[in-house]
């Protein structure tokens, strides 16, 4: 498949490594100029479950990009989301899907104001990724990616995707809920990322303290009665377990607004986790506490790194 990647940075470039190992025509799209240009003289320099490897890949910045694609994966951070769609209209044909596995709520819908329902994949990953230098990166975990076509009648063209994925290692599912999916892991985010980021520790280190599991129930509950307002049934107790399971499974991992917040002094993607879910609450006639303090609180740490959003 011809693929490129709007957004390279640390799971963009893992992505793009496996499908190009995995034998596709892949073209990385960023515009951070360092990584641009490191990644052309040096080839990217990435480490797949502590294996090291480098290799030459296309890369540029998306209106360097002159072709068109059979698939394109976005990985942007989600404030990135709308300007990177505006960025590759030129890239995209009638058919080209576009697939977004961002973190947070609500991006289908920001997807739909620039290509038809028909081309839109969402899903999931719980691979992790991370950025050592530019034009150097890890990539880490054995998945899943789980994905689902926007528009029920389009299920074909999601099973490509998933096909491919899977021929290339990333652990390539065909969700039958992607609603769920995402809900789900925006639980896995809305606890892990915003209680990593405000207590400057990794996950392992957050699932030891006496205070998680309190924590981790209320959000999620909150969160829960949220997706309800959206028909989309979250059990708490059936989260809260996913969520441990999925801690145990990423262990000692800085989550990516960890690496955002506290690493590289970047704006966060909380509003578009806990921040959405307290709006949405409050636009519903009800609160949502723990996740409207969360926000306020990684919004003021943001404040304090001197961080604008
Ligand atoms: N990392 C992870 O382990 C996981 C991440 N996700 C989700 O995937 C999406 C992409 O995340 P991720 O790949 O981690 O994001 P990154 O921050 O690594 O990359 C996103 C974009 O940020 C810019 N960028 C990153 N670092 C720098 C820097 N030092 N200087 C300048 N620009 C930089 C680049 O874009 P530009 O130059 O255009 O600004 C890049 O395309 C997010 O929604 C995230 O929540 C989901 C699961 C796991
Ligand atoms: C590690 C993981 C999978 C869960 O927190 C993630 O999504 C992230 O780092 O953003």
């Amino acid at each position: 498949m011809k693929i490129a990647i709007a957004g390279s940075g640390a799971l963009g470039c893992g992505f793009g490594y496996m499908m190009k190992k995995g034998g596709n025509d892949v073209t990385l799209m960023d515009y951070w100029d360092a990584h641009i240009q490191a990644i052309r003289e040096n080839g990217l320099s990435i480490s797949v479950n502590g294996k090291e490897d480098n290799v030459s890949m296309k890369i540029g910045k998306p209106n360097e990009i002159q072709d068109t694609f059979d698939v394109v994966f976005v990985f942007t951070k989600s404030m990135g989301l709308r300007a990177m769609m505006e960025a590759i209209k030129h890239t995209l044909t009638d058919d080209t899907k576009v697939v977004c596995l961002l973190n947070g709520l609500g991006h289908a819908k920001t997807i739909a104001e620039y290509i038809p329902e028909k081309n839109i994949i969402m899903g999931t990953t719980v691979w992790t990724a991370g950025i050592d230098a530019p034009g150097q990166t890890h990539f880490m975990g054995e998945g899943p990616v789980e994905v689902q076509n926007a528009d029920p009648s389009e299920e074909e063209g999601a099973r490509q995707v998933v096909k491919m994925m899977a021929d290339c290692g990333l652990n390539g599912v065909y969700s039958e809920n992607v609603h769920f999916t995402t809900w789900r892991k925006a639980c896995v985010n809305g606890t892990m990322n915003a209680l990593c980021s405000l207590l400057d520790c990794n996950i392992e280190e957050l699932f030891h303290t006496s205070e998680s599991d309190h924590l981790v129930t209320e959000i999620i509950t909150e969160f829960s009665q949220v997706a309800a307002t959206e028909s989309v049934d979250i059990n708490v107790q059936e989260t809260v377990d996913y969520v441990k399971m999925t801690a145990e499974k990423v262990g000692a991992h800085y989550p990516s607004m960890h690496q955002d917040l506290q690493q590289n002094k970047r704006p966060t993607e909380i509003d578009f986790l806990n921040g959405a879910v307290a709006k949405e609450a409050e636009a519903n006639g009800f609160s949502a506490p723990y996740c409207k303090l969360i926000t306020q609180l990684i919004h003021a740490k943001e404040d304090i790194y001197g961080i604008k959003r």
